[in-house]
């Protein structure tokens, strides 16, 4: 699949106080991607154990949960072509260890719990619009199809 999509992408606590966001926001813009959304919060128990359900009867599910609750975290919608593919191919692989020097695990990532990024699945289909409507009202995201960006080129 290669259409143009959103996907949902979120900094997680240790990325937000290690001072990761900008850097992380840079890279994505830098690929071409545009953010339609951003949102800087706490994640409640309800919501990260409903944003984590595919991971409920595994051993670090707890784990996970105490950690995505623990500090604010910014999430983010972007879009672009084959966005959630670009995204997770930029993350790098879950273990920071197994990350590539250059991607934003594989060069911030301390170990499995603390890597710093989440971005949707793109082999599990409609993932990317599930997390979004869960994390985004409608009307907290921008169509950049309706902005005038026209004066930018004058
Ligand atoms: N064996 C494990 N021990 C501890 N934490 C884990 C383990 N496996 C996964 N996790 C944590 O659970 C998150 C979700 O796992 P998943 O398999 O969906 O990985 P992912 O899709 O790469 O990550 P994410 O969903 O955060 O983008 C991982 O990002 C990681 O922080």
């Amino acid at each position: 699949m290669s259409e143009h999509e959103r996907t949902f992408v979120m900094v997680k606590p240790d990325g937000v106080q290690r001072g990761l966001i900008g850097d992380i926001v840079s890279r994505f813009e830098d690929r071409g991607l545009k953010m339609v959304g951003g949102k800087f919060m706490q994640i409640d128990q309800e919501l990260a154990e409903e944003h984590y359900g595919e991971h409920e009867d595994k051993p670090f599910f707890d784990g996970l949960v105490d950690f995505i609750t623990s500090g604010p975290v910014f999430a983010m919608v972007w879009e672009g072509q084959d966005a959630t593919r670009q995204v997770r191919t930029m993350m790098g692989e879950t273990d920071p260890a197994e990350s590539a020097p250059g991607t934003i695990r594989g060069d911030y990532g301390l170990d499995l719990g603390r890597n710093v990024i989440h971005g949707s699945d793109h082999e599990d289909e409609g993932a990317n619009e599930r997390e979004i409507e869960l994390f985004f009202d409608e009307d907290e995201l921008v169509d950049w199809d309706q902005i005038d960006s026209s004066w930018l080129y004058e």
